[in-house]
């Protein structure tokens, strides 16, 4: 594999993203009929995102070809694939797609050359995602786990904890996340995390915030009933505990990104050092107290402190909030950091961390599969410019549990 061949050809093309997209899908469908199965073209919304969904992934490989993780990347995502049913066909007939798609888009900046770096790069990425799948069928893993929802509380319009319990047992480490899926959207995932350590009864978490006119949350938040059964992904990510007892850490959570924070300190015993920071929109959206009272009760070294915006300021500011408050607390280059949460505040702490002494090795938050989800990409900087995406805020209303 030569990175820099492949890098350079790779920039050309995602100048043109879009076009090179459609053309690729095209290119798929007239080549594959049979395959059209395996997308969501029943929810033209959600095309287009699978759209943007594949671009993400490839920019998420091309930017960690030397990256020691990437294998590990890639089998999960290949053993996650087996939920589309996706065979070794499959993923030859996307192959050659794609490399008649990118062949077309980056134009004279194409050649033999060229070709053979993306044929060869392709073939040893299909290879470890089919050997990630091939190693979980093995392991005798279903594609998918079927779950039913054993408990639902309501908070608020637009946030929903669900409890379900998988048909089988399902494998997971504390703060990793699966994808869920509603039988009556078929193709339609989405990564929620864990919201609890394991448990005897196997039941496992999900809290779900409502995202304005996202198909499955919006489903799941207003429709789902207990006993209706929905379908789990097999678990992934790297958020998973790696301090030792001796090491205090540091944990962030804003919004629902609480979820794989609450699974981690499940698993804390009472000699860990640990100090909490709960980000929210605002109070009524601190929506798992009594957790959070019962950790403090039963980790006497947990310090807790929740951050909101001041009544009336927006969202956004309870972000400013909670760096003014890192920034008064000592310790960082002791501290290990776990954060999640909206993936700009995640980025934006992430990079403010290094400043207060913490080591960027010690900041742990997940790379999760790029979903594509909200705004369409903008072809290039001027229409960017021209028409700038508009912040994915949610819209809810009050937040009292009504279940
Ligand atoms: N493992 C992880 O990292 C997880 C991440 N999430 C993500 O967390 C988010 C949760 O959404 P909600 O519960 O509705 O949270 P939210 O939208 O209410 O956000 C909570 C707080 O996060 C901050 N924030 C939100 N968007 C921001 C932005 N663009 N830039 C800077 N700060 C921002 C603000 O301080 C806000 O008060 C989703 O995007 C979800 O995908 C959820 C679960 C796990």
């Amino acid at each position: 594999m030569d990175p820099e061949i492949l890098r350079s050809s790779f920039a050309v093309v995602e100048r043109r993203a879009e076009f090179a997209v459609k053309y690729f899908y095209s290119h798929l469908f007239r080549h594959h009929p049979e395959i059209r199965g395996l997308f969501p073209l029943d929810f033209p919304g959600d095309m287009e995102r699978q759209r943007d969904r594949l671009f993400a992934a490839l920019t998420h490989v091309m930017e960690r070809l030397e990256d020691p993780g990437l294998p590990r990347y890639l089998r999960e995502l290949g053993k996650d694939h087996r939920k589309y049913r996706a065979e070794p066909e499959h993923y030859a007939a996307v192959g050659a797609s794609l490399i008649a798609a990118f062949a077309v888009v980056a134009g004279s900046a194409w050649n033999a050359e060229v070709e053979k770096a993306w044929g060869e790069a392709y073939g040893a990425i299909t290879n470890v995602m089919l050997q990630g799948a091939w190693e979980a069928q093995q392991h005798g893993e279903p594609p998918w786990w079927d779950a039913e929802v054993t408990a639902r509380t309501r908070h608020g319009d637009d946030l929903v904890v669900l409890t379900v319990r998988p048909h089988r047992r399902l494998r997971y480490s504390p703060g990793q996340y699966v994808s869920v899926n509603v039988p009556h959207l078929p193709g339609i995932w989405r990564p929620y995390s864990l919201a609890n350590a394991p448990r005897a009864d196997h039941t496992v978490d999900l809290h779900i915030s409502r995202v304005e006119d996202g198909l499955l949350s919006t489903a799941l938040v207003r429709q789902t009933r207990k006993g209706d059964v929905l379908r789990l992904g097999a678990p992934g990510g790297e958020l998973t505990l790696r301090t030792p007892v001796e090491r205090p850490l540091t944990l962030i959570a804003a919004g629902t990104g609480w979820a794989p924070v609450k699974a981690l300190l499940e698993q804390l015993d009472d000699t860990y050092e640990a100090r909490l920071f709960l980000v929210a929109r605002d109070t009524s959206y601190l929506y798992d107290r009594g957790a959070v009272e019962r950790l403090r009760a039963r980790l006497p070294r947990l310090a807790v402190t929740f951050i909101t915006p001041a009544p009336g300021r927006p969202k956004a500011q309870a972000t400013e909030r909670l760096l003014t408050a890192l920034g008064n607390r000592a310790g960082w280059t002791r501290h290990d950091v776990y954060l999640a949460g909206p993936p700009k505040l995640v980025e934006e702490i992430g990079e403010t961390l290094p400043s207060f002494g913490t080591p960027t090795e010690r900041i742990f938050h997940d790379v999760l599969a790029p979903s594509g989800q909200g705004n369409p990409r903008p072809v290039g900087a001027a229409e960017w410019l021209l028409d700038r995406p508009q912040p994915s805020w949610h819209n809810p209303s009050s937040r009292a549990p009504q279940v």
